[in-house]
Order: C-alpha cells, then sequence, then structure tokens
C-alpha cells in the first residue's frame, strides 16, 4: 500500500486523542452524565470556535493552486457552517438561547488562543498549512463520535451530538480533510513534513485544552475591570 503521510501523522497524535476518551467532558457526553451548565458552555464558545474555524477554509479556497482543492475547501466551509453548526443552533434552541446569543460569545482565553494559532499558520504559509491546521478538528471529533457510538445509552441527551460526529456525512468531511493533506504533501521534503506534523500536533493540544476549558468553565483568568 501507498505511503500516506496521515498514517505517520497517526502514530504521533493517536496517544493525544486517547486520552480525550478519559477526559470527564467526553466521558460525560458519551455516557450521558455531563452536566448541561458545562455543556451550554461548550456550546457558546464552540460557536464561536467554529466561526474562526470556517475562515481558515475560505482562507483554503483563497490559497488553492487548482480548481479542485479549492472546491475541497468550499465543501467544507459549507459543512461548518450549515451541517455542523445546526446541531449548536438546535441544541441552542433546547435552552432558550438564541443563534445570536451564541454567536455574541466572548470567546475564552483558550479559544482565543487555538484559533489565532491556526489562524498565523495559516496566513502565514502556503496552502499545506491551512489543511495542516484543520486536520486534527475534524479528525478528531470524528475519532471521538466513532468511539463513543457504540456505547452510548438509548436515551442520552447528548445523542445528537454523537450521531453527528460519528455520522457518515461528518465522516466524509474528515475523510476530505485527510485526503487533501496526503494530496499536498505528496513528494514534500522531510524538512517541510516535519514543520505540518508539528502544527498537526500543537492543534491536536489545544483540543485537549478546549475541553478542560468547557469541563471547568473558563473564560479568562482575571475577573477584568468593568464587568
Ligand atoms: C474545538 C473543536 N474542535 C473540533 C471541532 C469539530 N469540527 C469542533 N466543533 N470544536
Amino acid at each position: 500500500m501507498d505511503y500516506l503521510f496521515t498514517d505517520r501523522l497517526w502514530k504521533r497524535v493517536e496517544p493525544i486523542w486517547q486520552s480525550y476518551l478519559e477526559h470527564p467532558f467526553v466521558k460525560g457526553i458519551g455516557e450521558g452524565s455531563l452536566n448541561q451548565e458545562k455543556f451550554k458552555h461548550w456550546l457558546k464558545q464552540d460557536y464561536v470556535y467554529l466561526i474562526d474555524y470556517s475562515r481558515l477554509f475560505a482562507l483554503g479556497s483563497a490559497k488553492a493552486e487548482d480548481l479542485e482543492t479549492m472546491t475541497v475547501f468550499a465543501k467544507l466551509l459549507h459543512g461548518v457552517l450549515d451541517t455542523e453548526m445546526e446541531l449548536h443552533r438546535n441544541y441552542a434552541a433546547e435552552f432558550g438561547i438564541t443563534a445570536e446569543e451564541l454567536e455574541a460569545t466572548e470567546p475564552s482565553a483558550i479559544t482565543t488562543a487555538y484559533t489565532s494559532y491556526m489562524l498565523n499558520v495559516s496566513q502565514r504559509g502556503g496552502v499545506e498549512n491551512v489543511a495542516a491546521s484543520v486536520l486534527a478538528c475534524e479528525w478528531s471529533y470524528n475519532f471521538i463520535g466513532r468511539s463513543l457510538i457504540d456505547r452510548t445509552p438509548a436515551d442520552n441527551f447528548y445523542n445528537s451530538w454523537i450521531n453527528l460526529y460519528a455520522s457518515d456525512e461528518f465522516s466524509d468531511l474528515a475523510e476530505k480533510c485527510k485526503k487533501l493533506m496526503n494530496k499536498l504533501t505528496a513528494g514534500k521534503p522531510e524538512e517541510d513534513l516535519r514543520r505540518l506534523e508539528d502544527i498537526v500536533v500543537k492543534t491536536s493540544q489545544f483540543e485537549y485544552l478546549f475541553w478542560d476549558m468547557v469541563e471547568k468553565k473558563e473564560e479568562w483568568p482575571v475577573n477584568r475591570i468593568g464587568r
């Protein structure tokens, strides 16, 4: 079988992603025991995270060197804005939170750090930097959804969450990100591959910090004057 860059990446990120499955927030989603106030914090923080995440796909389309790559980024952008964020809007509606309120959320310190890192790296490099920045996000949520789906209770409040991230539709989005990464790294020198691998490892670390931030309902560490 052909060598795939994503196989090499998997070896690096698997231990980090396994730790997500042990994280109390992710376990709480899987078992249905997660405190709903913590989930509301995820909904809001994740919504504004996804707004910036969408900008990365738009940037990928702009940086693409061929029409096929441009189209893949456009499809991924559509997947976030219309499919994934609809999950957030539907759960929010159950809590009486409007889409406008979700959109007006102030990003926490970790949300800001994570999206700023991806936007910085993606703006600086070529289109392969964008593909590396977005990869862990899509692929790791699909990994979590697929890991949880067989063990979740039938009456779990979070089943829509699990079903979306484990769905064929979302698996296809994750697959598109992986294929793009493999296509854009074909024939690249080791020095470039190491740099791209580092982006995927760092975004995987940020994913862990994001789970921790929502578990602890963190915003900013010090109360600010006037709030
Ligand atoms: C923080 C985060 N990472 C990944 C995903 C999946 N797109 C998400 N919704 N939020």
